[in-house]
């Protein structure tokens, strides 16, 4: 008798978490100025935080140096980056599920789409937050901002999400620059969410398509397998 091997999932879709599934700006703000006054030094207000997250820890923390103008070799900056990854890994509270996320992700499963998740938040507070908005269970495979030496934009983590799902098709959903040029770099087709933490104008990043509602979301999955761009 003649085995008969499983069918490749016709697409996978992999998504970014910060500024793209999830609303996190509050709560990567609250665990850095819980840091910050443990250190004795002034709090940053939401906005300025917000133009932080995008690139992972280091940067953010280098952000904060700069801008505190605090040395970022010193041991300062060192221990806030100790007392803040503390508290980041189990930082719950100011994470909100962006509206119609969850329902997209159901819709994705029940489609029999493959989903990942390709963040460059560290794998521990990343786990938190999927666990406090229940919605881990929705993906195949996670890589994280510190699973491989590099981290987005370098194509790697995508990549080896991508092989690890082994879909026919992939398509990367994001909100940053970091996104933008992480899916270019790795050839895959790329869906801006516009309403996260991007500096620059949609054109600019040059995507396959944008959207600023999840309830969208099913229409550009369907018109994704209608037509396959490239990247
Ligand atoms: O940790 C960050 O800076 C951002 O993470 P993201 O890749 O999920 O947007
Ligand atoms: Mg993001």
């Amino acid at each position: 008798m003649t085995a008969i091997a499983a069918a490749a999932p016709p697409l996978s879709v992999i998504f970014d978490l910060d500024g793209t599934l999830v609303e996190s700006a509050a709560a990567i703000q609250l665990a850095l100025n819980q840091a910050l006054a443990a250190q004795h030094l002034p709090e940053l207000p939401v906005a300025t935080v917000r133009g932080f997250i995008g690139h992972g820890v280091p940067h953010l923390m280098n952000c904060v140096a700069d801008h505190l103008e605090i040395p970022r070799s010193s041991s300062k900056l060192s221990q806030l980056f100790h007392a803040f990854s503390a508290q980041y890994e189990v930082q719950r509270e100011g994470n909100t599920l962006f509206e119609g996320a969850r329902s997209a992700l159901q819709a994705l499963r029940l489609q029999g789409v493959a989903l990942g998740l390709c963040t460059n938040k560290p794998m521990q507070p990343a786990k938190t937050v999927l666990q406090h908005l229940n919605i881990e269970e929705f993906f195949d495979y996670i890589i994280a901002g510190d699973s491989l030496s590099v981290r987005k934009p370098d194509p790697q983590m995508l990549l080896v999400a991508r092989a690890a799902l082994s879909a026919e098709h992939c398509l990367y959903v994001g909100d940053s620059e970091v996104d933008a040029e992480t899916a270019h770099a790795a050839g895959v087709p790329f869906l801006l969410f516009t309403r996260g933490y991007r500096k620059s104008t949609i054109d600019s990043l040059a995507p396959w398509a944008s959207f600023d509602d999840f309830a969208q979301f099913p229409d550009y999955v369907a018109k994704f397998l209608r037509e396959i761009p490239e990247a």
